[in-house]
């Protein structure tokens, strides 16, 4: 290696040497710096893990503190636990040990209790032949029993007609009564009470069909029961046919010969006009055929159905139609020029037979009970009616329809009858001597024409017309329709005025009917039909011969007990009435 180098060489080589050491130091620094860096990192990640590890280690202290707090908590409720089983294992033993008991105590009861049922068993089935003839028994006692009811309901009826016979051999007068249903006009407004009963409670009521029951209760007097006895009696239930249908034997008696009358007595307001005529629609124009009809329109149906069944032309009927209003007669068939009828007053007389007549009354010829039904309808509008506090549309009069019926070919029967009642009736005169030349005068006037009947012409004839022969004797027999108006009490209809003189004068009337009627029960010589208009005009009903049968209407409730308890009176006393038994109509001369 050469010797001689140059100083700059040196330096420069020098300073290659530093520089190479500079960069090695600088790459070593780098190499320091990236590992420093790398330490740097490595320790950020070592502390985040720390600090994670100490947050995982504080929750998992308090997991573990909460757990610790859980397991003591768990400790105690353990422990209460326990204590509980120990008790309840205590129940269970003493419960098993009852119930041991019990079971014990079952099993005894249930075998007691086999015991019992075989016991019983062997007892039914000893029984069941005593039973088996019980029930034989049983069914042997129904067939009886009803066998004994039938009987019972043949002898009512036997019973019934027996009676109806002997009503009619002793002359006696039969009374029907119908208390009708409760109606609005039951309640007042306000009214008091009886012995706890309200004014509009029933009190009278129809037992069976022949006996009402009337529960008499009065203020501060003990309840009494009555029972009044008739013919006949309907309840609130019966309907206008089943009413009629016991009246209507009365039509055949009427065409065999009987005179007949109807008549319906009873307070105001009880149903003497809906069972006499019906009830009749609301409205003007209303008329009795739109309605529920009565005994007057079954009546005249069921005699024109009679007179239909005999020879054609054989029957005619006449028709007259009068009120009694403040005792005055008026014919309500009497025309005016116009032809419109109005009511005209006549007078009743007494005739010389001592029958009763009315002269100069209108009779209009009647072919059907359509006729006769156009007529009542035009002469209702002109019958006396006003409204009382009882009853809004009070009948202020009696009402009386007359239909006479003229047979012009009686049966042999009936001929056989005249015959023989004929004879009896001269004997009669030529004792009597009445039949004198003024009465034959008169007579032979009155059969000169048929227009001349008693009911056409005769005004004040109080001699009978001379007996025609019995070829050519036409039977007349008559069936009076009476509906009549109603007893009331003055205080409770609240009139006034001309309405209270109406009601005295109906009042009157009434007391005289009843008048007459206790006469006639007691057979006083003296019967005082001349008392009012009315018993004047139906004395041959009342008093004759005629088949009278009386329909009381009584209203059921407490409110009118008084009034239908003098109604049920009246019909008791009408029953005792004994007159001359029902005679057949033999001819002309014995009607009027
Ligand atoms: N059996 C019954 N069934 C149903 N309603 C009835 C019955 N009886 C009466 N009525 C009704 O009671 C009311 C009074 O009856 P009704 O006019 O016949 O009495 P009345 O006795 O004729 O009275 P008055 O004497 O005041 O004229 C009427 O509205 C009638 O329709």
């Amino acid at each position: 290696m050469p010797l001689f180098i140059n100083r700059d060489q040196i330096f420069a080589h020098q300073v290659h040497l530093l520089e190479h050491k500079l960069r090695n130091k600088e790459d070593h620094i780098l190499e320091l710096e990236t590992e420093n860096a790398l330490l740097h990192l490595r320790l950020a990640e070592s502390l985040a893990k720390l600090r994670y590890e100490r947050n995982e280690d504080i929750r998992v202290q308090k997991q573990k503190h909460q757990q610790r707090q859980v397991q003591k908590s768990t400790h105690v409720a353990l422990s209460k636990l326990l204590y509980e089983v120990k008790v309840l294992k205590q129940d269970l033993r003493d419960v098993f040990t009852i119930s041991k008991g019990f079971a014990k105590e079952l099993e005894d009861q249930s075998r007691q209790l086999l015991k019992c049922v075989g016991t019983a068993r062997n007892g039914i089935q000893d029984h069941q032949s005593d039973i088996h003839k019980l029930q034989d028994q049983v069914a042997a006692l129904e067939h009886t029993l009803h066998e004994e009811q039938q009987r019972y309901r043949e002898e009512r009826v036997r019973r019934r007609l027996l009676h109806n016979t002997l009503v009619e051999l002793r002359g006696n007068i039969r009374v029907h009564c119908r208390v009708r249903p409760i109606l609005p006009i039951d309640h007042s407004p306000g009214s008091p009470t009886s012995n706890g009963i309200s004014s509009c409670e029933a009190v009278i009521q129809a037992v069976n069909d022949d006996s009402v029951l009337v529960n008499c209760v009065k203020t501060s007097s003990p309840v009494m029961n009555k029972i009044f006895e008739f013919e006949r009696v309907h309840g609130p239930d019966d309907d206008q046919e089943t009413v009629f249908e016991e009246v209507k034997p009365l039509l055949t008696s009427l065409l065999d010969g009987f005179n007949v009358c109807i008549m319906a007595y009873g307070q105001t307001g009880s149903g003497k006009t809906h069972t006499m005529i019906g009830s009749q629609s609301e409205g003007p124009t209303a008329t009795v055929k739109d309605s529920q009809q009565g005994i007057i329109p079954k009546a005249a149906d069921e005699l024109f159905k009679l007179i239909s069944e005999k020879p054609a032309d054989s029957h005619t009927v006449e028709m007259s139609v009068v009120e009694v209003h403040n005792n005055e007669v008026l014919d309500l068939l009497a025309r005016d020029e116009d032809g419109e009828v109005v009511g005209v007053k006549r007078e009743v007389i007494t005739t010389s037979t001592g029958t009763s007549d009315v002269p100069c009354l209108t009779y209009e010829l009647v072919r059907s009970s359509a006729e006769v039904m156009q007529l009542i309808n035009s002469v209702l509008k002109l019958r006396a009616h006003s409204p009382t506090m009882v009853h809004r549309d009070s009948s202020r009069s009696h009402f009386i329809v007359t239909l006479t019926v003229t047979s012009k070919s009686p049966d042999a029967l009936t001929l056989a009858r005249t015959l023989q009642s004929t004879r009896q009736d001269v004997r009669r005169v030529s004792q009597k001597e009445w039949w004198s030349p003024r009465c034959r005068r008169a007579a032979s006037s009155r059969t000169s024409s048929p227009a001349s009947s008693p009911y056409h012409s005769p005004c004040h004839s109080p001699c009978p017309s001379p007996r025609p022969s019995i070829a050519q004797t036409p039977l007349k027999t008559k069936l009076q329709l009476v509906d009549l108006a109603g007893s009331e009490c003055v205080g409770m209809s609240g009139v006034t005025g001309a309405a209270l003189w109406e009601s005295s004068c109906i009042n009157r009337s009434l007391s005289a009917l009843s008048d007459v009627l206790g006469a006639l029960a007691e057979q006083r010589p003296h019967v005082p039909y001349r008392n009012s208009k009315l018993t004047h005009l139906l004395q041959d009903a009342i008093g004759g011969d005629a088949k009278l049968l009386i329909m009381l209407c009584a209203s059921p409730t407490q409110r009118f007990l008084t009034e239908s308890l003098q109604s049920l009176g009246f019909g008791a006393r009408a029953r005792q009435v004994q007159r001359e038994p029902p005679r057949r109509k033999n001819t002309a001369l014995k009607m009027k």
